[in-house]
């Protein structure tokens, strides 16, 4: 069987260059490029750090896609690009695998109309690593017993997009399975905005940015006399890396938007 030619934009990050050592070591799997914002002409195995790949760098996509035959975009990046990427890897019939967070509801309905149109697979995966994807499973069962609840997620103080894409899609979840709640006292004020934290549907999320923290994440739920706490600790990026192989398995199988790895397990 062929190799799935995979390109992946933003290696030289820290989600990037874990995914770069992931395809170095699965069998199936073949680097084919990358896209970056630096380092056009050079090869990965210039790069300092990162694995000894032939592949070229690219820092225009199209260029990219134009040149270069490939099957799967993985993007880690930042959601501005991660979402002209993933449209254009759309555009190029280049089912696309996606880490990055922060788009908004209107983006992710978009792409979902494009994939459809093309019928093209594409998984957007707000958390790859297979504890959260239980934790966010384990928090909408949990809801359905306890309403009450508030997230805390913990994140490295390079993160740019608050609240978390997993928090989101934790309260999302939650949301499917409990009623629209206003939580704490009706006449609840805050004397420094922003202490309650950000509200989805009355449930709120506290964003924790640290230096020494990877990925962390607390959904405590309340009831008389008792609480809940339902958490998951990435301590290190490799955590991701088998939800991002599984991801590229199934993407290939597909040909509409998946928005959470949950909908690829069994
Ligand atoms: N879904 C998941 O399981 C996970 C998702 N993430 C998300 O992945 C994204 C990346 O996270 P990190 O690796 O921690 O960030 P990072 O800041 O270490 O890496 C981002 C990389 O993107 C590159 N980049 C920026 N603009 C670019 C462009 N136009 N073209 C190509 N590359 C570009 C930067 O140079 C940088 O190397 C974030 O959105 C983060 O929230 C992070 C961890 C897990
Ligand atoms: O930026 C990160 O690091 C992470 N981002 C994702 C998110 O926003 O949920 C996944 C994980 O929490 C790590």
């Amino acid at each position: 069987m062929n190799n799935v030619r995979v390109i992946v934009a933003g290696p030289r990050g820290k989600m990037g260059s874990e995914a770069l050592r992931m395809i170095e070591k699965e069998e199936g799997l073949e680097l084919a490029a990358c896209i970056d914002r630096k380092h056009n002409g050079e090869q990965v195995k210039d790069l300092k750090g990162l694995p000894a790949f032939d592949a070229f760098i690219y820092e225009d996509i199209e260029e990219c896609f134009q040149a270069v035959e490939a099957d799967i975009l993985v993007d880690l990046t930042t959601p501005a690009f991660g979402y002209k990427h993933t449209k254009t890897a759309l555009e190029y019939g280049i089912r696309p695998v996606v880490g990055t967070t922060g788009f908004t509801t209107a983006q992710l309905e978009e792409l979902t109309d494009l994939a459809e149109e093309k019928e093209l697979g594409v998984v957007i995966a707000p958390n790859f690593a297979l504890g959260a994807v239980l934790m966010m499973q384990f928090s909408k069962w949990a809801a359905k017993y306890f309403p009450d609840v508030e997230i805390i997620e913990r994140h490295h103080d390079n993160k740019l997009d608050a609240p978390s894409g997993t928090a989101v899609k934790t309260a999302q979840l939650i949301q499917e399975a409990r009623e629209s709640k206003q939580q704490g006292h009706p006449q609840e004020k805050e004397t420094i905005e922003g202490a309650r934290g950000a509200d989805i549907d009355g449930m709120k999320i506290h964003s924790v940015r640290l230096p020494g923290l990877v990925a962390h994440q607390e959904v405590v739920f309340g009831s008389s006399g008792q609480n809940l706490t339902i958490k998951h600790d990435s301590f290190h990026r490799e955590s991701f890396m088998s939800g991002v192989k599984l991801a590229i398995d199934h993407v290939q199988k597909l040909d509409v938007l998946v928005y959470g790895l949950e909908n690829l397990l069994d």
